[in-house]
């Protein structure tokens, strides 16, 4: 069949061991180019959360793997015996072609590869080259023979790409970048690639169509290919960088940061790195890198000569070409231990063919001593270079500057080096000796100085972390709490008591709550969770209060009620922000435990959204609440000392206060999380379904990025008024059928019907915007809560600043929630509470006997300063019924749409206001 690159058909098969099924899907035409992270070569670097590392195949010749750097399951998972022919590999993975089956065998850890070989695997299936990108691995089989013979297979195992691809036209070799692969063909020589992923279609579409290649690699995002020809360009095009967030890139090397601006030089071989391309110049060996890299990274070593070159995400390892073989690494986060030698190539028995030259075997480079090592000769001399020694057997061909037809400057100072000193090399050597002489001391001073300032700025920054810290005295605390022996139930959290005495959480008897509650009678239930019962109660004094009793069970879930008994009662001591749930006291008496909170006088959020009168809560008001619960986690995530994860934020622990200001609630199974929040936290998943981050379920991944992913399926509940998960529904999971319509710009098919779209739907794209981006699949891809905040202060700015929305614009503490008057205003209304019929006097002493803590206070966050502004409160109805929703530990999930970028909605949405949205909160807030 005539392959045509512009109509190039794919047919994807779901992989079946028992053989293909043909034409399940067919993909798209494409012609464009491809490219990959992790091409098959002699030496492999795998990056990722869990650390770097480096894979080689030994220099002995035997075949096997030696791999060093962090990444434990990597290194303690290679398997000395096995004999490969090439190595890639992805995010916290390596993969090799086996030796004796032709087949990839990959170990590390991945979420979405199975390690070992791959499965499911195709019976007898035998593979040219494999090729790894972040989280799939691709194997491009063997050529058919016969009526096959113009077809090619490539089959690929990971992340939304576990498939039997099926090109028309013959395949010569494969890369893969993070999330696509591109693959050369071998009769026109042009590239093509695919993906599933709507956000690397520029790299599909961007592909130069007439160039033939002779060999192509892919990067995170880009790809890279070196045409045909002696002299031959090196071409690279992809996404756009400034698509992407929060990364802080400094352009590398040359071409300004743009990855298309590629050095004219030619080159031998050309790798990606996510950001960045490295290539070793043809003349010379040696590295030259451009596009972008991360803020501090090393640069390229320019004086060394390398054989083989790998790239990480944000790095790039070469194999030393002189003296050593061993591996050298530039960039940031490489693998530092790299004790050995690596093999550039594999030896073969057979002498080098033409245009190859064979490395000085005294090396004892293969283990067979007959055995060859060729390397191929470079592909001419660049254009003021002349050539002084063909490539021989022995060894590559020698170019040097044309001294009489200089134009550029590293030319003009190469010559001027030679002509301006032809004196004789005994004098040169004894000037260079005076010189030196002359210069050592300097030098040494300079370091000297350099040492100095290093030490004054370290001692500073340890004793300015120390100032900082000293009010943190909460760890601390935090293990009193944490390690309570439940045996000794009645003296166990004595010691803290006297904390919390301090804090002026006040202790209450049992008997004191059993009257405020009128002995726990049915009647005070307002709502019920997995652990507990909530119940309306009036003190002695008057104030309303909602007591939080736990379930008593003698069952195993005992100690997990009391442990989340002392993560509520010690978290919410501590915690002090205007959109958290402020506790006023607890009682532990025997074998009961209570928590004593501010009265919600408007229940939950999950009432409200799906009770009877969901209507009452419009858009405005719906994007307030998402506001202010926002600002609450974010509190928790970025000024809460240490930064806490909550773990369970769902519409049923949003509260709803007199003043219709949203609280969140529920601590239970909240966690420290760590100082250094890159650390995640390796807890058994907990959590409720539905809400529950794939990514934390998972792989016991925890951050505060799974309160995102929790958030944007709130986000969703908001926007559609469908619950988390309702199996009522084809598609029961939120996320699963709000991000795929969302993507399509079809934003009002998730609005709730209940509600008539606002005039204008921009403000709602832009939250759905943010949902999106908050439910994506790797919690790294999704925003912070800070800028998850900002995006939706914008979309609640942009919805109340609409003609055509009559509603009034809520008081200050509506959105900042900054500067509230605690106890005041709750005390004052809770007593004011359509629920509540006793009307009580507070007095000043009242107001501070029940404040919550105030040693935390809650800093400006906001992305503009607020001030107060006029305007009447929203009123929203609803207060009994129970939460319907279970928590459902441990269960199965409904798995997120990842990697999503909403293409047709503003990618601008999570960034600082603009001047004029400023101006508008200001004057509004
Ligand atoms: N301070 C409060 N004021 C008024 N109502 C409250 C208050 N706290 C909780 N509730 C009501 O009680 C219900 C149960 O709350 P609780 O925190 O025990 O469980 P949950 O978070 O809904 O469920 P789970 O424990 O399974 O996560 C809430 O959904 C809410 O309707």
């Amino acid at each position: 069949m005539g392959f045509s690159v512009r109509q190039v058909s794919i047919y994807a098969l779901s992989l079946n061991p028992w053989g293909f099924v043909f034409k399940l899907v067919v993909l798209s035409y494409l012609w464009s180019p491809v490219s990959s992270l992790g091409s098959m070569s002699p030496m492999a670097t795998s990056y990722g959360d869990q650390g770097s590392v480096i894979c080689v195949l030994k220099s002995d010749g035997s075949r096997t793997v030696n791999c060093y750097g962090k990444n434990s399951a990597i290194i303690y998972g290679t398997q000395p015996h096995l004999q490969f022919l090439g190595l890639t590999a992805g995010d916290g993975f390596v993969c090799g072609l086996l030796m004796s089956s032709n087949q990839p065998y990959c170990w590390g850890s991945s979420s979405h590869i199975q390690m070992g070989v791959p499965q499911p695997m195709i019976k007898g299936a035998e593979y040219l080259e494999i090729s790894a990108g972040d989280y799939h691995v691709c194997g491009l089989r063997k050529p058919l023979k016969g009526r096959h013979r113009n077809t090619s297979f490539v089959d690929c195992w990971g992340y939304k790409m576990t498939k039997n691809y099926v090109f028309d036209g013959q395949i010569q070799s494969i890369s893969s970048g993070a999330e696509f692969n591109c693959g050369l063909f071998s009769q026109n020589r042009t590239v093509f690639c695919w993906s599933d992923e709507p956000d690397n279609k520029d790299i599909i579409s961007k592909v130069p169509k007439d160039n033939r290649f002779q060999k192509i690699a892919c990067g995170g995002l880009h790809v890279c290919g070196i045409l045909e020809g002696v002299n031959a360009k090196t071409l690279c095009w992809g996404r756009d960088l400034n698509m992407e967030e929060e990364i802080p890139l400094v352009h590398s090397g040359q071409g300004q940061g743009d990855i298309a601006l590629v050095p004219n030089v030619s080159m031998l071989s050309v790798v990606g790195g996510k950001f960045h391309a490295c290539g070793i110049k043809s003349y010379d060996h040696r590295v030259i890198c451009w596009g972008c890299s991360l803020r501090g990274s090393t640069p390229p070593p320019s004086e060394i000569k390398v054989f083989e070159i790998a790239a990480g995400n944000y790095f790039t390892c070469g194999i030393i070409a002189e003296k050593s073989l061993q591996p050298v690494c530039w960039g940031t986060n490489f693998p530092t231990s790299l004790p050995i030698a690596a093999s550039p190539r594999i030896c073969r028995s057979t002498p080098c063919p033409p245009d190859y030259y064979e490395v000085d075997q005294k090396k004892g480079l293969c283990k067979p001593p007959d055995s060859h090592l060729c390397m191929p000769c470079s592909s001419g001399c660049p254009s003021e270079m002349y050539q002084k020694s063909k490539c021989n057997v022995t060894s590559d061909r020698v170019c040097e500057y044309n001294c009489t037809t200089c134009s550029s400057p590293e030319c003009s100072s190469n010559c001027s080096v030679i002509y301006a000193n032809p004196v004789p090399a005994v004098y040169l050597k004894k000037k260079n000796e005076k010189i030196w002489s002359q210069q050592l001391p300097v030098i040494i001073a300079e370091i000297a100085f350099v040492v100095f300032i290093v030490c004054v700025v370290s001692i500073s920054a340890v004793l300015y972390v120390r100032y900082r810290l000293r009010n943190c005295k909460c760890s601390a605390t935090r293990s009193k709490v944490k390690n309570p022996s439940l045996q000794n139930e009645n003296i166990k959290i004595r010691p803290d008591m006297e904390e919390f005495k301090i804090r002026r959480a006040q202790m209450f008897t049992y008997e004191e709550l059993e009257r405020a509650t009128d002995g726990f009678k049915e009647e005070s239930i307002v709502g019920k969770g997995s652990f507990s019962c909530v119940f309306k109660g009036v003190l002695k004094d008057g104030t309303v209060v909602a007591v939080k009793r736990a379930i008593m069970s003698p069952s195993p879930n005992m100690q997990k009620n009391s442990k989340e008994f002392h993560t509520e009662l010690d978290l919410l001591s501590r915690l002090n922000h205007a959109h958290l749930l402020n506790l006023l006291g607890y009682c532990e008496e025997g074998g009961e435990r209570l928590l004593v909170y501010e009265f919600m006088a408007h229940g939950s959020l999950y009432q409200h959204l799906h009770g009877k009168n969901k209507e009452q809560l419009d858009w405005i008001r719906r994007v307030t609440i998402a506001v202010q619960a926002a600002r609450g986690i974010e509190y928790l995530h970025g000024y809460a000392c240490p930064p806490v994860i909550h773990r369970d934020i769902k519409s049923s622990n949003i509260l709803i206060d007199e003043e219709h200001n949203a609280r969140v609630a529920d601590f239970g199974l909240s966690l420290l999380g760590p100082t250094d929040s890159s650390s995640p936290l390796a807890e058994l998943p907990a959590g409720t379904l539905g809400y529950l981050d794939p990514e934390y379920y998972r792989l016991h991944y925890l951050t505060t990025k799974s309160d995102v992913y929790s958030f944007g399926v709130l986000l969703l509940e908001i926007l559609s008024g469908r619950k988390a998960i309702d199996m009522q529904y084809d598609v029961g999971n939120i996320v699963e059928w709000a991000v795929p319509l969302i993507k399509s710009g079809d934003i009002t098919a998730i609005l709730d019907p209940v509600l008539k779209p606002p005039p204008d739907l921009e403000a709602l794209k832009r939250i759905a915007n943010v949902a999106c981006k908050s439910v994506r699949m790797r919690g790294k891809d999704r925003p912070s809560m800070d800028k998850v905040t900002t995006a939706l202060e914008r979309g609640l700015a942009q919805l109340m600043g609409s003609p055509c929305i009559e509603q009034p614009i809520l008081p200050t503490e509506v959105v900042l929630g900054s500067n509230r008057m605690h106890k005041k205003s709750s005390q004052r209304s809770s007593n004011r509470s359509a629920n509540s019929e006793i009307d009580v006097p507070e007095t000043e002493d009242q107001r501070f006997e029940f404040r919550a803590p105030s040693w935390i206070t809650f800093p400006s966050v906001t992305s503009s300063q607020r001030r107060k502004s006029s305007g009447s409160e929203a009123e929203v109805d609803g207060k009994n019924n129970t939460a319907a929703e279970g928590r459902n530990i441990g269960s199965n999930i409904g798995v997120g749409v990842g990697g999503d970028v909403l293409r047709s909605l503003d990618e601008e949405e999570i960034g600082p206001a603009s001047p004029r949205e400023r101006l508008f909160l200001q004057h509004n807030f």
